[in-house]
């Protein structure tokens, strides 16, 4: 079996959760794990499950506006970075199935997920998704992962390579 995990990342924790899942699927997997900016486009994937992870902005998906935001947080200087939002819209078909997870704050009482909102937009788009979306929580808006929430991860990455469809 072989598996991608594509994520979106500003200041370094959703990829943090991306390693982390993917040490559990190589329990049972390939896997390669690309930060969205060096993934192929969506209808090129080749892979027998796709794992998207992103950061929760503003609710939902990250936007130019929120990542222009987060970067200037982080201090980084590119001048744009795609998101997982136009990464699925604008590259092709996606046929593999899906599981979906994001990061979003410890401390927001907002009920706002990226992940829940990649998963109605695949739903949609009858796109087979097999897990339900799985959150990991950061403190404040930059970090660190909350406690314990690399070893959830790979246990969850682990998790997934028993599911019906994956
Ligand atoms: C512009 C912006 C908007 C955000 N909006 C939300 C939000 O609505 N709900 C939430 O729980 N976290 C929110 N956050 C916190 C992010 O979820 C957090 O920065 C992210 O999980 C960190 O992931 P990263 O280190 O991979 O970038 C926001 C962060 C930024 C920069």
């Amino acid at each position: 079996m072989k598996a991608l995990v594509v994520y979106e990342s500003h200041f370094g924790n959703t990829g943090r959760v991306a390693r982390a899942v993917a040490a559990g699927l190589r329990t049972g997997a390939e896997v390669e794990v690309l930060d969205v900016a060096d993934a192929p486009p969506v209808g090129a994937v080749d892979a027998d499950l796709l794992v998207i992870g992103a950061p929760t902005h503003v609710l939902g998906l990250s936007r130019p506006d929120s990542r222009r935001e987060a970067m200037e947080r982080a201090g980084l200087e590119e001048e744009s970075r795609p998101g997982i939002r136009e990464w699925l819209e604008e590259g092709g078909e996606l046929t593999v199935p899906v599981a979906v997870y994001d990061t979003r704050t410890h401390e927001s009482k907002l009920p706002g997920s990226a992940a829940r909102a990649v998963v109605r937009r695949l739903r949609q788009l009858k796109v087979p998704v097999v897990a339900p979306p799985e959150h990991f929580a950061v403190h404040g808006s930059e970090g660190p992962l909350a406690p314990g929430e690399e070893e959830r991860a790979t246990e969850w990455g682990r998790g997934l390579l028993v599911l019906p469809g994956a």
